[in-house]
């Protein structure tokens, strides 16, 4: 059965953070417990920007468990890092207990923080079919389709076994840790957060299911009984919504 994709389209980046941040209040504050994977790159920086001038006391922090659904394999104080990205524009600000952080611990060998980081997981969440469930998990959307670190020349990921693989940047060779594709699969609610015209041609082929979308991992993510969210900008959707690709 084909899922719905439930899309929200905002002006420009800002309104998208302040739309999504919202979206983020409302779902955490409809449980007493959530847990959430949060992406990494740049796109999330505005968002983490609003959670924390807008939502710091409204949101009850405690009540949520922070994972990621990737990291690089650099130490936490490296400019590459996904946690020190969200350590300075959220964790800084906000009052979050330390164990409520689940950091992918980069500066480790890749191979064994994969396998340590997948227990921490399992050890946290509960599961179905045997895999971990995670409420919500957040992605983001490179130009060349990848997700998560879920590169186009690595889509076994999207199968492997595991619930954390090592994966290799194509072009940088960077060592990363994702979560494979049957655990975010997993996830109750995902949602992409997706900005700028850079990204605008590959949304529209993975939404229109045009041009080379089978070739992009991000087609692949749909949880099964879920609910699936793109929160685009404008830019981000203009070749989508002129069905021009
Ligand atoms: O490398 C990564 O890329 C994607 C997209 O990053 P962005 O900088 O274009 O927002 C990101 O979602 C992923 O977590 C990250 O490690």
């Amino acid at each position: 059965m084909k899922q719905e994709v439930e899309l929200e389209i905002f002006e420009d980046p800002r309104a998208l953070a302040s739309g999504f941040a919202l979206w983020f209040y409302n779902f955490v504050n409809s449980r007493p417990k959530t847990n959430v994977a949060l992406s990494g790159g740049s796109t999330p920086k505005l968002f983490f920007q609003v959670l924390s001038n807008e939502y710091k006391d409204r949101i009850d922090w405690s009540g949520i468990q922070f994972f990621w659904g990737d990291e690089r394999c650099v130490p936490p104080d490296h400019q590459d890092s996904n946690y020190l990205m969200t350590r300075k524009n959220l964790f800084d600000h906000i009052g979050i207990p330390s164990k409520n952080v689940h950091r992918i611990l980069g500066e480790s060998d890749p191979e064994k923080e994969a396998q340590r980081y997948g227990q921490e997981i399992g050890d946290v969440l509960s599961h179905r079919d045997s895999l971990p469930v995670f409420d919500l998990i957040i992605l983001g959307l490179g130009s060349d389709g990848h997700t998560a670190s879920i590169f186009p020349d690595q889509m076994h990921l999207l199968q492997d076994a595991g619930y954390c693989q090592v994966a290799i940047h194509p072009d940088s060779g960077q060592q990363r840790i994702t979560l494979t594709g049957k655990v975010i699969n997993q996830a109750d609610n995902i949602c992409f957060l997706v900005a700028g015209e850079g990204k605008s041609g590959v949304v529209g082929e993975i939404l229109n299911k045009t041009g080379d979308w089978e070739k992009y991992p991000a087609s692949y993510i749909h949880n099964s009984g879920g609910s699936l969210h793109w929160f685009l900008d404008r830019g981000a959707a203009s070749v989508f919504q002129n069905g021009k690709n």
